[in-house]
């Protein structure tokens, strides 16, 4: 008999890996502590934005005309229960307030609303990202006859269908033959079609995503120490990451220096990675990722100074800011650690006259930062501003018409916090362009 499959937490996460497992072929139950989420997914509604998501969704969800009906979602722990024989936990594990470690009390109360509830045989697979040694702990709150496996997801957001359908990777931790061989079973499409899978213990699981993360945040802190050279020593740190990206050894993704790594994940996993790394004793082992989140952050500061020096110098005040971008990536509505709002917050609190405009994030940005201006046009945005920082690489924004733009903004300068915009096109159009790691560029 088919395997029936529920989801735990129906966040970026959970939602997409609910309408992965729908896509599939899997009878799918949703659940979420937050009733307007289910209320809206049991409509279709994505509620983030999320490329090619509401169309996977709306193809699967029960009750869409022409959907296959593989896809519901609910509240009621005692359903979910009955329903499945493998149970996804897909909850956020945030940064604990005024502390570096992992937050698991979502995770917690998950498994104590579930394990009660549990028939026998479940299988029960963590997906979230949690610090070593918590799926041997967790699996001591499941009730005998049920089993624990530890399977970390590694999707992007803005990739996050692709990423799902597609992995690079599947990693499953294990304690029996059983629980591999239900996993096997679950992932045998995206296995047949290539996605290596490795299975190894609890502690090799967790640890998996956590280097990952960490590997990738040194990435880009690498490329953006250099940046710092760079602007000390007249270099263009572009061509120097395209230059030692053909090197495979070193390779090219990840090298785009600007103003650094944000967003729900990278940020808050390297920290909970050293404050576990410190329980366990390793902390020297670690004692570099405080280098690489300490660069990561000097970039947002940076940022600001660029701005001041742009404007003459001096106070903010007084002056007009246009800010092109909200979320901490483009293809994306989160704004979760966005170093595009930190930038804008810190020019804000200094007497700057702030206008954002996001293409998605503009809403969850509101919420956050309510005193900003927002705008709901790039025109809107620049119209007056005294100096444009182009901050989230959207297309739309390498897309821009220099001219136009110039004709309603107060001066014509524009400062690219991500390298990404082309530099010939805003020059020739008048505009003063400057990037980050690239003086002369
Ligand atoms: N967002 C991403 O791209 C990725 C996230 N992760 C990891 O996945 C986990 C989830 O991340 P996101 O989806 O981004 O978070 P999120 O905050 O978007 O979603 C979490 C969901 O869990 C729900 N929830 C909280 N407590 C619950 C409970 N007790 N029972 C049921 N539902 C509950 C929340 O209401 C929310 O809808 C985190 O551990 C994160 O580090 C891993 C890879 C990618
Ligand atoms: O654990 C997670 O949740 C996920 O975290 C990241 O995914 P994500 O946070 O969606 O975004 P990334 O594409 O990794 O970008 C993270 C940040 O780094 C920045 N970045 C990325 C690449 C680069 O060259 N330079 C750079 O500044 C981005 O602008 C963004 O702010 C990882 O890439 C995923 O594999 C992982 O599953």
């Amino acid at each position: 008999m088919a395997l029936k499959i529920t989801v735990i937490g129906t966040g970026y996460l959970g939602a997409t890996h609910a309408a992965a497992m729908a896509e599939l072929g899997f009878e799918v139950l949703g659940l979420d502590v937050v009733p307007e989420k289910i209320e809206m997914l049991t409509r279709g509604e994505v509620p983030m934005y999320e490329p090619g998501l509401e169309e996977l969704l709306r193809k699967h969800v029960a009750g869409i005309e022409g959907s296959t009906g593989r896809l519901r979602f609910t509240m009621d722990w005692a359903e979910v229960a009955e329903f499945g024989d493998v149970h996804f936990v897909c909850v956020n594990t945030p940064q604990k307030h005024g502390e570096y470690a992992c937050d698991m009390s979502y995770v917690d109360a998950a498994f104590s609303s579930l394990a009660p509830h549990l028939k026998a045989g479940a299988l029960v697979v963590g997906k979230s990202t949690v610090p070593v040694g918590s799926a041997a702990r967790l699996a001591t709150l499941l009730p005998e006859g049920t089993d624990l496996a530890w399977n970390p997801e590694f999707l992007r957001e803005g990739f996050a269908v692709q990423d799902t359908l597609h992995p690079d990777r599947i990693v499953v931790g294990v304690r029996s033959e059983r629980a591999e061989k239900i996993l096997r079973d679950v992932y045998a499409a995206p296995v047949g079609q290539g996605s290596p899978f490795v299975v190894t213990d609890f502690p090799t699981a967790e640890l998996v995503k956590t280097a990952a993360n960490s590997f990738l945040a040194t990435k880009i802190s690498f490329i953006n120490a250099m940046a710092e050279v760079c602007e000390a020593a007249d270099g263009d740190v572009a061509k120097l990451a395209e230059a030692i990206g053909h090197d495979d050894r070193i390779g090219s993704k990840f090298l785009r220096a600007g103003i650094g790594f944000g967003g729900g994940c990278l940020p808050k996993d390297i920290r909970a990675f050293m404050a576990r790394a410190g329980e366990l004793g390793a902390d020297q082992a670690l004692t570099f990722l405080r280098e690489i989140d300490s660069i990561n952050m000097r970039r947002r500061g940076q940022m600001v100074e660029m701005t001041r020096e742009a404007l003459g110098g001096g106070s903010f005040l007084g002056k007009r800011v246009a800010v092109l971008g909200a979320t901490f990536k483009p293809d994306s509505d989160d704004v979760r650690d966005s170093p595009a709002m930190n930038v804008a917050g810190q020019i804000h609190l200094q007497g700057g006259q702030v206008t954002v405009y996001d293409p998605k994030g503009n809403a969850n940005a509101r919420r956050l930062f309510p005193t900003l201006g927002f705008a709901d046009s790039v025109l809107d945005a620049v119209r007056g501003a005294d100096v444009v920082l182009h901050l989230t690489e959207w297309r739309e924004f390498r897309e821009l018409d220099a001219e136009l733009l110039g004709g309603v903004v107060a001066s014509r300068v524009i400062l690219d916090g991500r390298n990404a915009l082309d530099p010939a096109v805003w020059r020739e159009a008048g505009w003063t362009y400057r990037a980050m790691g690239r003086p002369t560029a």
